[in-house]
C-alpha cells in the first residue's frame, strides 16, 4: 500500500514538474531582437536545483554572478529566477520599474495564500490589503520615530548590558532578547511577549524560507493530505497559534485601554484610530501589528551579533569606536540623540550591514509583464531577486569588498564617503533594505535599535576572539551555588517594598564588591575558581550582616541573576564561550575573509590553531541558513572596559527594575510552551 502511494505520488511530481517545464520553455521563445538573460543551463525538468547548496545558497548565487554577470536568471524547477547583482540595475528594475515589479510570488507553504491573506504585509501583492496596511505601516512608523521609539531603546540597552555582564555566555539570547523586547514595547507596550514573540519570528521564518518549510520545495505536497504530509500539519498548528498569540496581545491593550493603563504601542495606535485605517476586521488590526513585531524581532539581532564577529576578526577598528563614544558618552550609555555626534558608530553599523547582509539573497519581487532589459528578455512571472551579498561586493563601489572596513564610509579617498558627517553614513534609503515601493517600513527602528544597542555593546566592552587560555578560565565552580546575589542601592523608601528586602551594606562595601567584580583585568584561568569562592563567600557576609546605611532612607533590592547565572559566574564577565571557535580555520578561509592589509594582526592572533582547525570552514561564514542570514553561535571575549560604566548599568538597572519596568518574559499558553498542543506548541528559548 505504502508503495503504491509513493509511486503515486512519483508520477504527480514528474507530471507537474514536466509541464512547469514545458510552459517556462514556452515563456521564453524570444521576441525579435533580443536575447535571452545569460545563466546556468541546469538540467530538464529541475533546471539548476541540483546545484544550489542548502547552507549559504547566496555564495552559489553570487559566484554565478561573477559568471554571467550583473544580471542573470536561473529554472529552479520550472520557476524563472532573475538575480541583479548590482546596485544601479535593481535601482532601474525595482525602483524606475516599480510598477511592473512590485508583486510578491507566491509561497506555497503558507496555510493562507501569502498574496491576499491580509496577514504578512512583506508577502502581500500589491492589491487593497497592502494599500491599506502600508498606509498604517508609515503612520505607527512616523508617530514612534517623532516620538524617539519612546526611549525603548535605551530602557533596554540597560537590561541588554546588565544581561551580558551577568551572564555572557548567553550573548546570543540577550542580543535577540533587546531587540525583540524593544519590538514588543513597541507593538504592545509591554516586553513582556518578547520569547513568545521570537519563537512565532522563528516558525514563520521557516514557513517561507525556501529552504525552510519541505513545501516550499515541493508545492505540490500542499494539496495532498495532512496525514501523509507533516510539513502541512506543521504549518497548520504554526498558523493557529500565531494569530491567536496575536488576538491575545490585541485583547490585552484593549483592556489596558479601558483601565486608562495603556502605554503608548502600535496597537493601541490601532485600537484608537480602528476605524480610519480601514481595515476588515480586528484580526487584520492584529496582524498589522503582529507583522510588524515578527519583521523587527526576526531581523535587527543577526547584524548585532555580526558586530560581534567582525569586532572579533577586524579588532584594529574597535579603538576608534571606543573613542568615539567615550568622548560623546562619558560615563553614561549612548542615547539616539547622539546620533549626528556619532559617524563613527553609524559607518561601524552600515559596514556591519553590508559586510554580512542580513537578507543575503533579498526578499523576492515577482514581475507581472514580459521585459526588455538592455537588449535582453525578462519573462514576466519572473520571480526578481536583488541579490544583496553581491549588490554589497560590487569592487568599483566596495574597493576590498570582503574586508570589514568601517573607515570606507569616514575616509575621503574611498568612493563610499559622504558629507555631511552629521547625517552620512546613515543605514535609511540603503540596498539591504530593498528597493521600490517594497522598501522596508521598518528602517527607522532597524536604525534605532542598531544604534543604541550596538552603541551600547561597544561603550560597555572590548571584544576579542577567544583563545584556549580563556577558555580554560570559565571552566564553570563544580559545586553549587546559590541562584540570586544581592546587590545594594540606596534609594528613597516606596510606598510598597519590594519582596527579598535585606539589610543593606554600606556604599563602601558595595564599591568593594563592584571592585572585585568589574576589574579591568582579566582573571588569568589559574586563579578564577578561587576568586569566584571568594566573592560568593564575601557576598554571602554581606547578606548576613548588613550595614550601618539608614534603614528609614534605603531599601536593599534583592537581585535575582536571569536565567541560569550564578554568583559563582561573577567573574565571567570577562570573557564567554559558546558554540564553535571563532578564529578563522584555513590560511584559505583567513586569506578570502580578509583580502585586506589588516589581516596579518589578525592572523597572527589565530596562527597557533591554524593547523589543527584547517579542514573547519570559514567560521565568519557559519550561518543559519534560513533566509535571515545570521552568525551561529561562537565564541568570543567580552572584556569590561572601565568598572565605572559597569556600576553605572548596575545601579541603572536596579532603578528600573524597582520601577517595574523589566517585566520578565511570560507564558501565553496553559500548561506551557512545548508538547503538541492545540495551542503554544513548540520549544519557546528563554
Ligand atoms: C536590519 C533590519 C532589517 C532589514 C535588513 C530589513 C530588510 C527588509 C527587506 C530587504 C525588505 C524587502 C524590501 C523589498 O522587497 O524590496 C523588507 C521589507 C519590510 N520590512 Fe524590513 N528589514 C529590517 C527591519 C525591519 C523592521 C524592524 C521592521 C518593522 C518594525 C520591518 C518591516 C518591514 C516591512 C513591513 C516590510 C514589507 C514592505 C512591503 O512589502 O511593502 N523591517 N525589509
Amino acid at each position: 500500500m505504502a508503495l503504491i502511494s509513493l509511486v503515486a505520488v512519483v508520477v504527480v511530481v514528474a507530471i507537474i514538474l514536466f509541464i512547469r517545464y514545458v510552459n517556462s520553455t514556452e515563456k521564453n521563445h524570444l521576441p525579435a531582437g533580443v536575447q535571452r538573460l545569460p545563466g546556468p543551463k541546469g538540467i530538464p525538468i529541475l533546471g539548476s536545483v541540483p546545484e544550489v547548496p542548502d547552507k549559504n545558497s547566496f555564495l552559489k548565487f553570487h559566484e554565478w554572478g561573477q559568471q554571467y554577470g550583473p544580471i542573470y536568471q536561473t529554472n529552479l524547477a520550472g520557476q524563472n529566477h532573475v538575480w541583479i547583482t548590482r546596485d544601479s540595475v535593481a535601482q532601474e528594475l525595482l525602483g524606475k520599474r516599480a510598477a511592473n515589479n512590485s508583486e510578491r510570488p507566491f509561497i506555497p507553504s503558507l496555510q493562507a495564500d501569502n498574496r491576499n491573506s491580509g496577514h504578512y504585509l512583506p508577502l502581500m501583492s500589491r492589491n487593497e490589503l497592502w494599500t491599506r496596511q502600508r498606509k498604517f505601516a508609515k503612520q505607527i512608523m512616523d508617530k514612534s520615530s517623532v516620538n524617539a521609539y519612546y526611549n525603548y531603546p535605551e530602557l533596554e540597552s540597560v537590561r541588554l548590558l546588565f544581561e551580558l555582564m551577568t551572564d555572557p555566555s548567553r550573548y546570543n539570547h540577550a542580543l535577540e532578547s533587546f531587540v525583540s523586547r524593544v519590538t514588543c514595547r513597541l507593538g504592545w507596550g509591554t516586553a513582556a511577549p518578547s520569547d513568545e514573540l521570537k519563537q512565532r519570528a522563528r516558525e514563520l521564518l521557516i514557513g517561507v524560507s525556501p529552504n525552510g518549510a519541505l513545501t516550499n520545495k515541493l508545492g505540490f505536497l500542499k494539496k495532498l493530505p495532512e496525514a501523509i504530509v507533516p510539513a502541512k500539519a506543521w504549518e497548520f498548528r504554526r498558523y493557529r497559534t500565531e494569530s491567536r498569540f496575536f488576538t491575545v496581545l490585541q485583547n490585552e491593550v484593549r483592556e489596558k485601554l479601558k483601565n486608562k493603563t495603556a502605554p503608548e504601542s502600535w496597537m493601541r495606535h490601532f485600537l484608537e484610530n480602528k476605524a480610519a485605517t480601514g481595515f476588515a476586521s480586528d484580526l487584520e488590526g492584529a496582524y498589522a501589528v503582529g507583522m510588524h513585531g515578527i519583521a523587527g524581532a526576526l531581523t535587527i539581532a543577526a547584524p548585532m551579533q555580526s558586530f560581534c564577529l567582525a569586532m572579533c576578526h577586524h579588532p584594529q577598528y574597535q579603538s576608534i569606536l571606543q573613542e568615539e563614544l567615550d568622548r560623546v558618552c562619558g560615563d553614561r550609555l549612548p542615547k539616539l540623540s547622539d546620533m549626528p555626534d556619532m559617524p563613527v558608530l553609524r559607518a561601524f553599523i552600515r559596514e556591519t550591514l553590508r559586510w554580512r547582509p542580513p537578507v543575503p539573497t533579498g526578499i523576492p519581487h515577482e514581475s507581472v509583464k514580459d521585459d526588455i532589459y538592455e537588449g535582453y528578455f525578462i519573462p514576466g512571472g519572473s520571480v526578481m531577486h536583488p541579490l544583496e551579498w553581491s549588490i554589497s561586493r560590487d569592487p568599483d563601489v566596495f574597493p576590498e569588498p570582503d574586508a570589514f572596513n568601517p573607515m570606507r564610509w569616514l575616509e575621503t579617498k574611498y568612493p563610499t564617503y559622504q558629507e555631511p558627517l552629521t547625517k552620512y553614513p546613515t543605514i535609511t534609503q540603503y540596498s539591504q533594505f530593498g528597493y521600490g515601493r517594497r522598501i522596508c517600513a521598518g528602517m527607522g527602528v532597524a536604525e534605532a535599535d542598531l544604534f543604541v544597542g550596538i552603541g551600547s555593546l561597544a561603550w560597555m566592552f572590548s571584544l576579542s576572539a577567544s583563545d584556549t587560555e580563556a577558555e580554560k578560565a570559565t571552566e564553570p565552580p563544580k559545586e553549587p551555588v546559590p541562584s540570586s546575589l544581592p546587590i545594594h542601592k540606596a534609594v528613597e523608601t516606596p510606598t510598597s517594598t519590594p519582596s527579598g528586602i535585606q539589610t543593606p551594606p554600606s556604599e563602601t562595601e558595595i564599591e568593594e564588591q563592584l571592585d572585585e567584580h568589574f576589574s579591568e583585568k582579566m582573571l588569568p584561568s589559574d586563579k578564577s575558581r578561587l576568586a569566584r569562592q571568594k566573592t560568593v563567600k564575601k557576598l554571602k557576609n554581606l547578606e548576613s550582616t548588613g550595614s550601618g546605611l539608614s534603614r528609614a532612607k534605603t531599601v536593599t533590592y534583592k537581585l535575582r541573576l536571569p536565567g541560569s547565572s550564578l554568583p559563582g559566574q561573577f567573574p565571567a564577565f570577562f570573557e564567554q564561550h559558546a558554540g564553535p571557535d571563532t578564529p578563522p580555520s584555513s590560511p584559505k578561509a583567513r586569506t578570502a575573509m580578509a583580502g585586506t592589509p589588516d589581516m596579518p594582526a589578525v592572523d597572527n592572533m589565530f596562527n597557533s590553531a591554524a593547523d589543527e582547525k584547517a579542514s573547519k570552514p570559514d567560521p565568519t561564514l557559519e550561518y543559519s541558513s534560513l533566509l535571515i542570514a545570521k552568525p551561529l553561535p561562537f565564541k568570543f571575549n567580552m572584556k569590561i572596559r572601565d568598572k565605572k560604566k559597569a556600576e553605572h548599568v548596575a545601579r541603572e538597572w536596579m532603578f528600573y527594575k524597582m520601577d517595574g519596568e523589566f517585566e520578565d518574559s511570560k507564558c501565553y499558553w496553559e500548561g506551557g510552551n512545548a508538547g503538541n498542543k492545540m495551542y503554544g506548541w513548540g520549544e519557546v528559548h528563554k
